[in-house]
């Protein structure tokens, strides 16, 4: 089932055009990214589907409401939170969960949600004195207060360290699990590799293609590189006589096995006949950005 349905979707600043025709849909469940490079249009579509902007041309469904028509409406079944924080710097955390709750007829628990995101601690501590990963859960727990049935997180690790940027995909997982639908909007691919079910790939306010992470990287040919040591020799014929394997070669005492489909396991079963134990076993795939590259003929970072 769907839940967001976004049909040529344009909008524009002025005379210039931050979305051409974006068009995709949402299913109930998943986490949709809507990946694309700095000023490629994300934000504006998120803020069309948020219904904090309005479109100039096409039409837009969530959970069946017309953002433009029915705010209130839209407001019970979607929460936001948004790029660029807004709240005052001396707020205490409890008193931003109690404020928004006020905007709902029937929000969440907030003290339960404040543990839910890891900041049952923090209740009393000053919006300003929060760490950059702190105040993203902050910004996550206040996007859930109003218990939506879908959220959309707009670059909610930007700037964040690697071991806070981890903790909060496993939130963002973690709301998932709890029934919301989330759209992801984000510039990482990383991210959106280890998050998404399905994404988005948007240049120049247009998309490029939608497909799961996988999908997209199999349409630029999905080649593959299994490198190893082998802990005894090991014949060439004994890889190249498997249908995955296109071609192999050793520099010093690595094997390099290039191939498609599912090319390690092969190879590592292959070997494991042969009593073989591929040591120091790297795998290289192509990545989101390869297939943004192929796709566009840019560079997503
Ligand atoms: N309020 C605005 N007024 C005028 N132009 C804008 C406004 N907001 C965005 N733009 C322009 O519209 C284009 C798309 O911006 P948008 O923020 O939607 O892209 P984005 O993909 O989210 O990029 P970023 O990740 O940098 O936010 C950009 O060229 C941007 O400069």
């Amino acid at each position: 089932m769907n839940v967001i349905e976004v049909k040529n979707l344009h909008k524009r600043y002025k005379d210039h055009v931050a979305v051409e025709d974006v068009s995709f849909e949402v299913r109930a469940g998943e986490i949709f990214g809507i990946l694309g490079p700095n000023g490629a249009g994300k934000t504006t579509t998120v803020e069309c589907v948020s219904g904090l902007r309005v479109p100039d041309g096409g039409t837009l469904r969530v959970a069946g409401i017309d953002p433009v028509q029915d705010r209130d409406g839209l407001r019970r079944v979607l929460g936001v939170q948004l790029q660029s924080s807004a709240l005052p710097e001396k707020i205490k955390v409890w008193e931003a969960l109690d404020l928004y709750a006020s905007f709902y007829q029937d929000p969440a628990d907030w003290p339960e949600l404040l543990e839910r995101v890891g900041l049952g601690a923090k209740r009393d501590a000053m919006f300003g004195k929060l760490s950059g990963g702190q105040r993203q859960r902050l910004s996550v727990a206040l996007a859930l207060v109003g218990k939506p049935r879908i959220a959309v997180l707009d670059e909610l690790t930007t700037g964040l360290d690697p071991q806070a940027r981890r903790d909060t995909w496993e939130l963002v997982e973690q709301v998932r699990d709890s029934g919301v639908t989330i759209v992801l909007v984000t510039h990482f691919m990383e991210e959106a590799e280890r998050l998404c079910d399905r994404i988005a790939l948007i240049d120049s306010g247009r998309v490029a293609a939608i497909d799961s992470p996988a999908g997209l990287v199999a349409r630029v040919g999905g080649e593959q590189k299994v490198r190893f040591r082998p802990s005894a020799p090991v014949a060439d014929s004994v890889l190249t006589s498997l249908p995955e394997v296109k071609e192999i070669s050793r520099t010093g005492d690595q094997v390099v096995v290039t191939g498609i489909g599912n090319l390690a396991p092969a190879v590592t079963l292959a070997l494991a006949e042969q009593r073989i134990v591929p040591n120091d076993l790297r795998i290289e795939q192509a990545t989101l950005d390869d297939a943004f590259l192929a796709l566009t003929g840019r560079k997503l970072a």
